[in-house]
């Protein structure tokens, strides 16, 4: 049996962990949500009565090997667990047995990647002069695409390059994120069976940042779940003042709605408890607050003199000058490099600044958007390979990069390499035993270690 004690989880957490309904949780940034999320799972793990599977849907890759590796952490078993982003929950669970249904799959199809989609539509704008390929984020919504561009006046260039992708792709049969969400839609919405099977092999569906998530995803869950008619539960769990894709169709669900979308008795539960930040910061916060809730400070630094000032002198075009004074400012009081944040409103004006910031502090080491040599992209075998190369062989990181090793050689099978004599203990020695430095002078020819 799963048990914790009262250091771990506040009554709140404990309440929507042990809560037997399925549960709506509305937690307030820092609250500890990822952390309830991760003892609920491993709850209903622990508590299971028959072989159903326990899914969980998180954001992003990384979120789901944190959670899984937590989980693992708390000592429960995780044969039960299936959990991962939509896209690969979609792939997984519907496209891969269910695609035969749809004409357009029906004959094979392969996922375009992050990169070879950017090189795709990089192509396509190049005819349009004021169009790149950053214009053409677009999703699906109730029976067409919509999309992210808030610039209208390039609508009809996008649509136009949007039309040629969609051709292209039809023609090589392969498909984007958004289209395995489309057709597998499709397939829910036309074949009932799907959704009834599904409800059997699931006995819980839990889903993390709901704020972000888009109609078609609720769509896809909510039909699961009401085909279940309350034998499969739901805990989902997100802030409404988090949300950060409305641009890309992400948006959050009131409990009222989703309830009417899925047909169960679901519950409806807070985290109030905020223990990442000081009072002067939560009370600032509330200023920006788009729905309301209740956040009361509960962690160490809820007596901390937070400064906090709002500076309307600065021009924009003096902005990067005015961090770096600020920067120098708090390394000359004392203040360790890593103990200092930039944020910005948006991920496109990160990723600038940190790359002036680089160029004007040489001296200072940044971490931030735009500084990695390719995106984050776990579907590429190089994202994965420079992982287990670029991180430390401690006993900490020893599981995380054995999976790692399982992928790498998992895709090397599929390129055609004979594995026969790679094992992930042999993957992990020959990269500690590589010098990085040599490697990166030695470039890619250097990384054929296998
Ligand atoms: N019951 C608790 N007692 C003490 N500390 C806690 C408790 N629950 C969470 N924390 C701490 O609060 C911090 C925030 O937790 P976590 O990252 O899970 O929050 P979150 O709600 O997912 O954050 P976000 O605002 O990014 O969504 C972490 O440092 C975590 O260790």
């Amino acid at each position: 049996m799963f048990v914790w004690d009262a250091t771990e989880l506040n009554p709140e957490q404990a309440a929507a962990v042990e809560e037997p309904s399925s549960v709506f949780l509305v937690a307030c940034p820092g609250s500890g949500k990822t952390r309830t999320l991760t003892y609920k799972i491993a709850y209903e793990l622990s508590q299971r009565t028959d072989k159903r599977i326990v899914v969980a849907i998180t954001y992003t890759h990384r979120a789901a090997d944190e959670i899984q590796e937590r989980i693992e952490a708390l000592g429960v078993d995780i044969s039960a667990l299936w959990i991962g982003t939509i896209h690969s929950f979609c792939l997984e669970w519907i496209i891969k047995p269910y695609g035969i249904y749809v004409p357009e799959l029906a004959r094979g199809y392969t996922v375009l990647d992050r990169h070879d989609r950017e090189k795709m539509l990089d192509r396509l704008c190049s005819v349009y002069r004021s169009v790149t390929f950053y214009d053409c984020e677009y999703y699906f919504e109730g029976d067409g695409y919509r999309l992210g561009c808030a610039d209208t006046r390039k609508h009809d260039s996008i649509h136009q390059v949007l039309a040629a992708y969609f051709r292209e792709l039809a023609d090589t049969r392969r498909i984007d994120f958004e289209l395995i969400l489309w057709y597998s839609q499709v397939l829910i919405r036309n074949q009932p069976h799907i959704a009834a099977l599904l409800s059997q092999v699931f006995s819980y569906v839990l889903v993390d940042e709901y704020q972000d998530t888009k109609q078609i995803q609720y769509n896809l869950v909510g039909a699961i779940l009401r085909a279940g008619a309350g034998r499969t539960k739901t805990f989902i769990v997100g802030d409404p003042n988090q949300a950060i894709y409305g641009s890309l169709g992400g948006y959050a669900i009131s409990v009222s709605n989703f309830r009417a979308l899925t047909g169960i008795p679901i519950r409806e539960m807070v985290l109030r408890l905020n223990y990442r930040s000081s009072a002067r910061i939560i009370g600032h916060f509330s200023n920006f607050n788009v729905h309301t809730t209740d956040i009361e400070g509960a962690g160490e630094m809820v007596g901390f003199p937070s400064h906090v000032t709002y500076n309307r002198l600065v021009a924009h075009d003096d902005l990067h000058d005015e961090l770096i004074r600020l920067i120098q400012k708090s390394l000359a009081e004392g203040h360790a490099p890593e103990e200092i944040c930039v944020l910005a409103p948006w991920w496109i004006l990160l990723a600038s600044t940190t790359r002036k910031l680089v160029a004007l502090l040489p001296d200072q080491q940044f971490d931030g958007p735009g500084l990695v040599p390719f995106s984050n992209d776990p579907d590429n075998f190089w994202f994965k390979l420079s992982k287990i190369l670029l991180t430390d062989s401690s006993p900490q990181m020893l599981v995380r990069r054995m999976r790692w090793a399982r992928d790498v050689i998992a895709d090397l099978r599929d390129f055609g390499v004979d594995t026969a004599k790679i094992s992930q203990r042999s993957l992990l020695r020959e990269s500690n035993s590589l010098a990085i430095g040599a490697l990166l002078e030695t470039g890619p020819a250097a990384l054929n270690l296998v």
